[in-house]
Order: C-alpha cells, then structure tokens, then sequence
C-alpha cells in the first residue's frame, strides 16, 4: 500500500471500519451528523490505515533490497530514530526513539532501511518488547551480521491520558545479538548512543 502524498487506501476496508467507527461515536454520545463529524469516521478509518500499514509490507524485502558486499566490519550505529506505534492492549499510542546498531559480515545495509524496518514493525498493534526484538530478528535473520543492537525509549499514552496517568516514565527496552552479547561491545554501543 503506497502512503504518499496521494494516498490510497483499500476502499472496502475503508468503508467497512468506516461503518463501525460511526457507531462506535454514536455509542459514545456524540452526533455523527453534525457538521465537524460528518467526515470523522472516514477520517478515522483511512488514519487507522495508514497506522498499521506494516501488516502489509515485508521487512526483509526492505533490507534485502539494499545489501551492498564491503569489508567494513565495525560498529554502524543509527540512533534516535523516531517511531509511532499503537500499543496492542489500548489502542493508544506510544512513541519514542529508536537506536539500531550492527557490525557487519560481509554486507552493509542501506542506512535508511534502518528507520524503514522500524515503521514497518511500529505501525502495527505491538507491545514495545515485541517491536524491539522483531526489528533485532528481522536484521539478525537476513544481513546475517556478526552482531546486532536495538534500544527503543517510549512513553506510553494508556499510562499518561489514562489508568496510573503518569506523564513522566519511559519505557526502555533492548536486545542483543552475536557480539554484542559480549558485555564490552555492548558497553561501547550504550556509550556511543549517550546510555
Ligand atoms: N509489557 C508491556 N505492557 C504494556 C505495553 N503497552 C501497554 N502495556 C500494559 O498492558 C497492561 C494491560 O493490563 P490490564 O490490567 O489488562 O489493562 P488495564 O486494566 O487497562 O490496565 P491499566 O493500564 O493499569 O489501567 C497495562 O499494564 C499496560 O500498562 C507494552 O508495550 N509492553
Ligand atoms: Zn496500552
């Protein structure tokens, strides 16, 4: 499903959560007819399209579509990749940051398929320890590298709109893979990234 500027959504599903989401604000007791929500539950459906398109997007795909042969074999790090994703229990967002590291065997990766990989595991209904070891699998599985990283740091809106309501904690998960599973390299990529 191609999200650009001219977005195209899957009219059928788009009709179908459309329906439902009308409901859903007529049941929450509002007036689906006044002027401001008469195109709401359009709007809403095409948003919540567009928030988990990653169900139809191949991550392997992505990397495997920019795998040059080099010799360098030190730590590559992307750090501070931003992510948006929906927490599976709640429906509600939670955001944050991502920071990828690997060192390679024999192949590098395109950088930006990085962050790329990332929204395809984000925009989806997740929970932030599955995001986390999706993307770490999903690099480890196909570029094969002697090692891999993931950190991700996210706030959890069902913790700070709602339930415990508290607006100040974040949420770190990480994974490690190969080399990184040696405390020294893990140390320098957690120093590289200002953990
Ligand atoms: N481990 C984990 N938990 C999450 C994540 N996102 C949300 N949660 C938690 O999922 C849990 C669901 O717990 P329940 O007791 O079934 O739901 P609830 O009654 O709405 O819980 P409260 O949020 O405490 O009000 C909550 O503790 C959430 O904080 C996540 O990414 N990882
Ligand atoms: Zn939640």
């Amino acid at each position: 499903m191609p999200y650009n500027k001219f977005e195209e959504y899957n009219m059928q599903v788009t009709d179908d959560v459309k329906a439902r989401y009308k409901h859903i604000i007529n049941d929450l007791g509002e007036d689906t007819q006044r002027e401001g929500l008469i195109k709401t539950p359009e709007r809403a459906a095409k948003a919540m399209q567009f928030l988990t398109q990653g169900y139809e997007q191949d991550p392997v795909e992505i990397l495997k579509g920019a795998m040059f042969k080099e010799s360098y074999n030190e730590m590559v790090i992307v750090k501070d990749i931003e992510l948006y994703s929906l927490c599976e229990h709640h429906i509600l967002p939670f955001f944050g940051k991502a920071h990828i590291a690997y060192i390679p065997n024999g192949y590098i990766v395109g950088l930006s398929k990085l962050p790329r990989i990332v929204d395809v595991f984000a925009r989806r209904l997740q929970v932030q320890e599955r995001l986390t070891e999706q993307i770490l699998d999903c690099i480890n599985d196909t570029l094969k590298p002697q090692g891999v990283a993931v950190v991700i740091e996210a706030a959890h809106m069902c913790m700070m709109m709602r339930g415990v309501q508290k607006q100040n904690s974040t949420t770190t998960t990480s994974g490690f893979r190969g080399q990184f599973e040696k405390i020294e390299t893990r140390n320098e990529f957690l120093k590289l990234i200002g953990k």
